[in-house]
């Protein structure tokens, strides 16, 4: 059904370097987020602390309850089960069928029969259009099959929160359409709660209903789709729209030098682009956490960049 999951003040380093710090934000239940940032801000360490593979400096996270910071190992393993992880490459085993490892969480965290185990393994295979690769190696299978056998195997201990680590990343655009619409489609069967790492602005613009950027070792801003879709600040802006204009560098932040240099060179940000409507599930019904297009822009007085919600190709 989905959890809420909900971190205050997370702040992690490694040694002497800083990666984040004091995150706060909430994934609310059974919606799905997006975390954007700049290469190397500390994306795939957020998911893995947050999964508590990685523990924080200082901070909360919590579920059902739990603060995951303070748990002992073995209360972890336990609250560990309500999560399914995509991880960036599947993560399969090479040596392993498709079939084998998407059982493999069900082998090792359950005692049922080899018979049960089947008819879930064949559920989640088809939840993913992958019935028929079963017998295949990874190695035998396209990168896009390979995901989906990745998200099969997240999906199979039915978590109450999904972690997808670029699920798109190695996609073409027409993969990571399918890709897209799959991963709203599964939100809308198993209200889970998702969290999607991306560097796909499209994605970011039409599958979540929250999104977050993390820069320059801070979130710099996190909450509804339209909220930061409509948003005028630089850096939220510039990623959100792909452009080489504002504060984002080569190298992670550009000095105050350049940003000097830039505005006095006149180049601006170009005016934001209309917001597209949300992904919609592909069997015309509305999911569990769904807003309806315009809600928030509508409830908080914002006007919304000309041209929004009006094209309803591409749903
Ligand atoms: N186990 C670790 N030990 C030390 N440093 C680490 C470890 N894991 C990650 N880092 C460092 O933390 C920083 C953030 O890495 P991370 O992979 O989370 O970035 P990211 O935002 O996911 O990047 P990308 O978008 O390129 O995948 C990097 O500087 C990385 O080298």
């Amino acid at each position: 059904m989905g959890v809420e999951v909900r971190v205050e003040g997370l702040t992690k380093s490694f040694g002497r370097q800083p990666v984040w710090s004091d995150v706060s934000l909430t994934l609310p239940t059974g919606e799905i987020s997006v975390l954007l940032g700049p290469s190397g801000t500390g994306k795939s360490v957020f998911l893995k602390t947050l999964v508590g593979l990685l523990r924080p400096d200082r901070g909360s996270i919590w579920i059902a309850g739990h603060d995951l910071t303070r748990l002992s190992e073995r209360k972890l393993y336990e609250v560990r089960r309500l999560f399914g992880v995509l991880f960036q490459d599947g993560a399969l085993f090479g040596s392993m069928s498709i079939y084998d490892n998407v059982a493999f969480p069900l082998r090792e965290h359950t005692r049922r029969s080899e018979s049960w185990i089947r008819e879930v393994v064949r559920e989640k295979l088809e939840m993913v259009g992958l019935v028929g690769a079963e017998e295949k190696l990874p190695g035998e299978i396209s990168g896009g099959m390979r995901k989906r056998a990745g998200l099969a195997r997240a999906l199979v201990l039915d978590p109450e929160i999904v972690l997808f680590d670029e699920p798109d990343s190695g996609l073409d655009p027409v993969r990571t359409a399918y890709l897209n619409q799959l991963i709203i489609d599964l939100n809308q069967q198993t209200e889970a709660t998702f969290l999607i790492v991306t560097h796909d602005t499209n994605t970011a613009r039409t599958v979540p209903d929250n999104i977050g950027l993390i820069y320059h070792g801070h979130l710099a801003m996190f909450g509804p789709r339209e909220m930061l879709l409509s948003s005028t600040e630089p850096v939220v802006r510039q990623f959100l729209n792909a452009q080489r204009v504002g504060p984002i560098g080569m190298a992670e932040e550009k000095d105050a030098d350049e940003l000097r240099a830039e505005a006095a060179s006149g180049v601006e940000l170009p005016p934001l682009p209309p917001i597209p409507f949300q992904l919609r599930p592909s069997n015309g019904m509305p999911r569990a956490a769904e807003h309806p297009p315009g809600a928030w822009c509508i409830a908080n007085r914002v006007e919304p960049p000309a041209g929004s919600f009006q094209s309803a190709v591409f749903r």
